[in-house]
């Protein structure tokens, strides 16, 4: 339990008094300073459930606690938790310092700290050069990178990520899973969903697997790989959750 950093018990979400609920009694903890992959098929929950842990949804029943100075809800800890969403949250047609600065005045940063951290970002993703450029003239790995770094000028503990390298070229991707190795070094735990299994293999320490909104394996990618016996997650997703279209 020292080492827990969120537990998630009995959750269940239902969108618009829907019938079939989006989570169906998700039940499960991570720990501290892991890199947590959620997986599933289109639609099996995954958005659901991060947006319950990081505070942008609240659960139909059941509850999240953070382990962070004690047993704290994911509203009280939101200063700490950071949330890269799927769709680009910045405004286009400022530039890529004046959305950085926006996003930072949010978190009442200082001045002065803001101002060094957005250009330790900007140089880390390779967009300093840019800085003074609007989004809108932006490739699609220059705003994916962008929008990973709009949640990090607040140095958050915990780090949400909705499919980071979605649409990007391999260049893009390995600035952006480069930087997320880093974070995890200096002590981020990482919880992502991503459809890129080669990457999310190399990537997590732990594998949630979801479908119909509901838990259908947690453990390291080992152990599941070798309890199913099969060669890769793949394999094991395809196993666990049919071959069937979800459309
Ligand atoms: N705002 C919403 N209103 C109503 N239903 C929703 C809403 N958001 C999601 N759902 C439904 O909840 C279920 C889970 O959706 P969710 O987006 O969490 O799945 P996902 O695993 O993230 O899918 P994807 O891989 O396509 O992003 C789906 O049936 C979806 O249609």
């Amino acid at each position: 339990m020292q080492n827990t950093l969120l537990h998630v018990s009995k959750i269940y979400k239902s969108y618009n008094k829907s019938i079939t609920p989006s989570l169906d009694g998700v039940d499960f903890h991570i720990d501290k300073g892991e890199i947590v992959g959620i997986f599933g098929p289109n639609g099996a929950g995954k958005t659901t459930l991060i947006s319950i842990l990081c505070s942008i949804l609240d659960p139909t029943l059941g509850s999240v606690t953070y382990f962070l100075d004690g047993e704290k809800t994911p509203r009280q800890v939101r200063d700490k938790l950071g949330f890269v969403p799927q769709d680009f949250s910045f405004f286009p047609e400022l530039t890529a310092n004046q959305n950085l600065e926006y996003f930072g005045s949010l978190y009442n940063l200082k001045k002065d700290e803001l101002s060094t951290k957005i250009d330790e970002l900007l140089q880390k993703v390779g967009l300093f050069h840019v800085k003074n450029k609007k989004v809108s003239t932006f490739s699609g790995g220059m705003k994916r990178r962008l929008n990973l770094i709009i949640s990090l000028l607040h140095n958050p503990l915990i780090l949400f990520l909705d499919e980071p390298t979605v649409g990007v070229d391999v260049q893009s991707k390995i600035a952006i899973m480069n930087l997320l190795q880093e974070l995890n070094k200096q002590g981020t735990t990482i919880i992502y969903t991503s459809h890129h299994l080669k990457e999310a293999e190399e990537f997590c320490n732990q594998i949630i697997l979801i479908d119909h909104g509901k838990i259908i394996a947690c453990n390291t990618l080992t152990h599941l790989l070798s309890k199913f016996e099969v060669k890769n997650l793949e394999d094991l997703i395809l196993l666990l959750t049919g071959s069937i279209l979800r459309d």
